[in-house]
């Protein structure tokens, strides 16, 4: 049985849709909530909204604040209520989360049988409950719409005052022209769902309109990644899961236990020689899992120095890890590694300058030295996807052994564009069970070095990216630090080098 609030005599069906097949050439008016979203509650992406930009207090208070918002209803009083205490007193100019941090969730919550029809249309306008700033990011750089009919949000002085203007959509649809055709009596199809609000003046604008019900969108299945009109893989934020109720409820309870895990995981492992911190991190949930090449190296081979690790970079932790698997003394360089990480690190690791050849030497002189660990995307990447390898490393030595690095969180991400860097290892060191996985992989063959093989370093920072790709099923991408920082900062992401390292700590001998 499929009730609905109002029934336009000219109402079908979304099946319908498929059927008739007549919609692809047509203007669609379709509303993201009810139509493309499985999800009937709004507040996870508020919750997002007041933890990425307001913090752990303010998205506390809006938890509290979830009964009343429950009782009064969400799309009612409750979604004025959340708009406000989500919004309150933010800076537009660095409001950014619309296209760094919601598209993930709005993609994870994508319905594959509404998408489809959506997506059958060229020209589509999407219509949303939600302010703007939060829905128009995702509808136009992954769905492709046309326009997006959303509330603004009042600002005094560069800063949202937590209340939405009125939308006026029939007004703003005719006024922008944005069905073109002659206006009324256009060639519109318009797709709503019963239960959700769909302005009924932007309704009268349509020659067919279909509804959803909710019966049916409850059967509906995710939207499979690999199905996903762009791949994602950046984005921004802290949080790992999607903040329902219920996860924000066992996030918070979690906090207390969580924060002292951190400390002593993070003491620990920043004091103690590794062979002392291992048991604490594992009895304290933390996993490793480590896998090496199949020919068992030679004792000389183990002592062997001037070895470049070369990984993937998921982490600002990855070169301790494969320091710990490792067991031998290593150095890391690494780009836009924060003061407090450089100070707190239990080995050698040095900040690069991105002048290639100050880089170079300072390279070079460690690996005279020693082992050293680099990670040439020059920046981390959470998703199955490999930035391009700068090549200055394959340069320096034919002696590199390719290492292949995965994380598994489950609450917060240890990474961030926009956020500040020096809470990482904190914010990693906070999820429940945060595994790491390091693969060392074969030595480079000879054929494949800049010296003995006579390959160009661009061939052999490729063979190596190509290498981890495989041994981690991720996919090479030819993305680099800059194309990130530009998608979610707005900035290229260059760090102000700062005065040579105050202290550095090393651990040679803990090992
Ligand atoms: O993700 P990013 O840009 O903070 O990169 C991490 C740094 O390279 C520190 O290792």
């Amino acid at each position: 049985l499929i009730l609905y609030r109002r029934k336009p005599a000219n109402m079908r069906n979304i099946s319908h849709v498929h059927k008739t097949g007549e919609i692809s050439n047509k203007t669609l008016i379709f509303h993201l909530e009810g139509v493309l979203l499985r999800s009937n509650s709004l507040f996870p992406y508020f919750m997002l909204v007041a933890f990425e930009a307001g913090g752990f207090l303010r998205s506390f208070i809006l938890f509290l604040c979830y009964p009343l918002i429950w009782l009064v209803g969400e799309d009612q009083l409750g979604l004025k209520i959340m708009v406000f205490l989500s919004f309150f007193g933010i800076k537009k100019e660095s409001f950014r989360i619309g296209t760094s941090v919601l598209p993930k969730f709005f993609l994870e919550d994508v319905g594959y049988e509404g998408f489809e029809v959506v997506m059958s249309c060229k020209r589509k306008i999407a219509v949303s409950n939600l302010p703007r700033v939060m829905v128009e990011g995702f509808l136009k750089e992954y769905l492709g719409v046309k326009a997006v009919v959303a509330s603004e949000m009042k600002l005094v002085c560069g800063y949202f005052v937590g209340l939405m203007e009125e939308t006026k959509t029939k007004e703003f649809v005719l006024d922008h022209d944005i069905l073109g055709e002659g206006k009324a009596g256009c060639n519109a199809v318009g797709i709503g769902c019963y239960n959700k609000y769909f302005d009924q003046q932007l309704l009268s604008l349509c020659k067919e309109v279909y509804y959803v019900s909710t019966t049916e969108k409850r059967k509906w299945h995710t939207l499979p990644r690999e199905k996903y009109p762009k791949p994602l893989i950046f984005h921004d934020g802290r949080l790992a899961f999607r903040p329902t109720p219920i996860a924000s409820l066992a996030m918070f309870m979690w906090l207390p236990l969580g924060l002292f895990l951190c400390i002593i995981r993070f003491t620990s492992g920043a004091i103690l020689p590794f062979k002392m911190c291992a048991p604490i991190h594992i009895l304290t949930g933390t996993r490793l899992t480590v896998s090496r090449p199949g020919s068992c190296l030679t004792k000389n081979e183990e002592k062997e120095k001037g070895v470049l690790y070369v990984c993937n970079h998921r982490t600002l932790l990855d070169p301790l890890y494969v320091a710990y698997v490792l067991n031998k003394p290593v150095s890391a360089v690494t780009y836009s590694l924060s003061r407090f990480s450089e100070v707190m690190s239990p080995i050698k690791a040095i900040p690069l300058t991105r002048d290639r050849e100050k880089d170079r030497k300072l390279m070079k002189s460690l690996l005279s030295e020693g082992n050293l660990v680099v990670c040439p995307e020059g920046t981390t990447c959470r998703e199955p996807y490999l930035l391009r390898f700068s090549h200055l490393f394959a340069e320096l030595t034919d002696d590199i052994v390719p290492v292949a690095v995965d994380v598994k969180v489950s609450m917060f991400y240890g990474t961030t564009a926009s956020g500040r860097k020096c809470l990482d290892p904190i914010f990693h060191f906070l999820n429940p069970n945060p595994v790491y996985s390091i693969k060392l992989l074969e030595k480079l063959p000879r054929s494949y070095t800049c010296k003995a093989g006579a390959k160009s370093n661009v061939e052999v920072a490729n063979y190596v990216q190509n290498e981890i790709a495989k041994a981690l099923g991720f996919q090479c991408t030819g993305y680099t630090r800059k194309d990130k920082y530009m998608i979610l900062a707005g900035d290229e992401g260059i760090v102000r080098s700062h005065d040579p390292p105050i202290r550095q700590l090393y651990r040679v001998n803990a090992l």
